[in-house]
């Protein structure tokens, strides 16, 4: 799970700085907007008491009439600058939003796969999406409503206090306690926001594992089980979520019930001072408009208050991902190697490399070199290190300087997009994405002509089944189209590296779902153009590695054995025995 940087309030708020920099010309007019607001909102119950005392002085129809249409007119007025004032900082808010999701894709492209390892993909896209979404509203909402608050006090206050210091002070006299109930629930709030993101995450993963091993859940038949475990954790959003709405239904109401008191003090100070002639009716309506003007942003600082502290969790939550720097990324003197001017001779030597949680290093002293324009297999027994040098070879995992050499360059000074131009990779899992087939084929190379997709799948002897899918190559693939073989899904992956014609080609374990003749068709196929191309044929399909120009062996981390099909036989070591082993499954299958 993403941990929370410490980023403390000033931090905070810095960031929020930093997002709303861009758009500061629409926050500052928002911003301008409701100062005149504000402004006009003060001025109308001074005029509405002039007018009160006025014509309780001397009634006249026509200054009735002229106060009448100044009032419609500036409240008008006021409806639309408020209008604006909404547009600008609302939309400022949807902007940041805007920004920070771009951010965060361009950003998680950036990491390397063991990031995604270590993340579940539910807590990134409940970040993603919640979390920003609670930024949009601190943005938008809770600095509206913040600047309006202020306004409104600053203009206000002034003026009542001018008018009757006395009544006005008393009006107000609760809205310190309001701010103290605030300050003290304020810390409660945060935390109970934090546990129901944090269930939200929780569920969210749970989701997408079950949607995605929905095949393993009904094959073990362990529906209910799952429906516990969700059952379980709904429960606990449900409770923290109780939890919080129990707290701001504590609080809200108190807030409302301390404003509505202010009126109560209000109208029983003044209607007994409008009695005892002390205070003028027009100056007590006065009063009366602004402590209502004043009701609203009191009463709204609780939301308030509680967007911005959600805004701030959310902040530390998007800021935790974004703080991640790349642990794999080019050096400032990276080399360039274009890829014509890539060989394609590879050198490892001593490559060790343990991953972050395990005690003993998946490769362990592992030496060796193949000749540009070689096929070389590498075998070996489960987990002894195969996939894990496929994936060290384009960079997909952390490895030290000094250890592998591409055309005699330390693979880590290379620059990555030219190191990983250089070698077309099949993992073992051939993910297609969910688009049509010649899309997946062309994946690296989005503009390849369809001769170009034609050739690949040729080469991967996917072709003519495709020409049997019902729309050819522009088949979609995948959750909205057609499902794949493993065999069919592993050729389509592999003809996607064939397209981009790398100097290198790296299968791992990329052959597995297909039968043996067809990858020995395969590969004979690549031996055809192999003068152009070194390929790593990683495999348990022994038949087919007995075809490569030579075969390494791999144990525990390193290379035991290396030689051709023949000579490996010949030494009676643990190739021999992998070979036996592979004889009698392929005469019992
Ligand atoms: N992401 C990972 N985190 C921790 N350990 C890992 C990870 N991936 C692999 N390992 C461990 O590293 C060792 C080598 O694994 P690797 O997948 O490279 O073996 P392999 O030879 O490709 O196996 P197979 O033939 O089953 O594909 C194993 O002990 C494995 O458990």
């Amino acid at each position: 799970m993403v941990s929370l940087p410490k980023a403390g309030r000033s931090g905070r708020f810095r960031r929020l700085l930093a997002y709303l920099r861009p758009h500061q010309t629409k926050i500052w007019g928002g911003i301008a907007a409701l100062f005149i607001v504000n402004l006009l909102g003060t001025y109308l119950p001074l005029l509405i008491g002039t007018a009160v005392d006025e014509l309780q002085a001397k009634f006249d129809l026509q200054r009735v009439v002229f106060y009448a249409l100044l009032l419609i007119g500036l409240a008008s007025l006021m409806w639309l600058i408020r209008m604006a004032s909404r547009l600008w900082i609302f939309g400022a808010g949807r902007l940041v939003e805007f920004d920070l999701k771009q951010r965060l894709f361009e950003h998680l492209l950036r990491l390397e796969p063991s990031y995604f390892a270590e993340n579940t993909p539910g807590d990134l896209i409940s970040r993603a999406t919640s979390d920003v979404d609670n930024i949009r509203r601190l943005v938008g909402f809770a600095l509206l409503s913040a600047a309006n608050t202020v306004f409104a006090y600053g203009m206000t206050l002034p003026v009542m206090l001018a008018i009757h210091a006395g009544l006005s002070l008393g009006a107000i006299a609760v809205y310190p306690a309001v701010l103290f109930i605030v300050q003290t629930f304020s810390d409660r709030l945060r935390a109970e926001q934090l546990d129901v993101q944090q269930s939200l995450s929780e569920l969210s993963d749970l989701i997408q594992e079950d949607m995605s091993g929905i095949a393993l859940i009904k094959i073990y038949g362990q529906e209910a089980n799952e429906q516990r475990q969700f059952d379980q954790l709904n429960q606990d959003l449900l409770r923290n979520n109780l939890v919080l709405a129990k707290t701001r239904n504590i609080l809200f109401p108190l807030l409302g019930g301390m404003v509505s008191l202010s009126l109560l003090i209000l109208l029983w100070f003044g209607s007994r001072m409008i009695a005892a002639n002390t205070i003028q009716v027009g100056d007590f309506i006065a009063l009366l408009l602004y402590i209502e003007r004043l009701i609203f942003p009191t009463a709204l600082l609780g939301f308030t208050i509680t967007t911005y502290q959600r805004g701030e969790v959310s902040i530390d939550r998007i800021e935790a991902i974004l703080s991640v720097e790349p642990r794999i990324a080019d050096a400032p003197d990276a080399l360039a190697l274009p890829r014509d001017r890539v060989q394609g001779h590879l050198r490892c030597q001593n490559l060790t490399f343990t991953y972050p949680n395990r005690s003993t290093p998946a490769l362990n002293h592992l030496s060796f070199e193949i000749q540009a324009g070689e096929m070389v297999a590498i075998v070996g027994p489960i987990g002894c290190g195969k996939s894990t040098l496929a994936s060290a070879l384009p960079r997909l995992l952390e490895i030290a300087p000094n250890q592998i050499f591409l055309d005699g360059i330390d693979i880590t000074r290379l620059r990555l997009a030219d190191l990983r131009g250089a070698i077309a990779y099949v993992p073992q899992d051939s993910f297609l994405f969910s688009t049509t087939i010649k899309n997946n084929i062309r994946y690296g190379e989005p503009d390849a002509t369809e001769l170009k997709v034609i050739a690949a799948a040729s080469q991967a002897q996917i072709h003519n089944e495709i020409l049997n899918f019902p729309k050819q190559y522009d088949t979609l693939v995948g959750e909205r189209g057609i499902t794949l073989s493993g065999g069919q899904r592993q050729r389509t992956a592999l003809a996607r590296a064939l397209l981009v014609d790398a100097p290198i080609l790296v299968l791992d374990d990329a052959l597995a779902s297909v039968d043996n003749q067809t990858a020995s068709q395969i590969l004979q196929a690549l031996r055809q153009q192999q003068h152009t191309r070194t390929v790593l044929f990683i495999s348990h399909q022994l038949s087919a590695a007995a075809t490569c120009d030579r075969i390494l062996v791999m144990d525990g981390g390193h290379i035991v054995e290396q030689g051709t099909h023949g000579e490996l036989l010949a030494a009676g070591g643990l190739y021999q025995s992998l070979w036996e082993q592979y004889q009698l499954e392929s005469s019992l299958r």
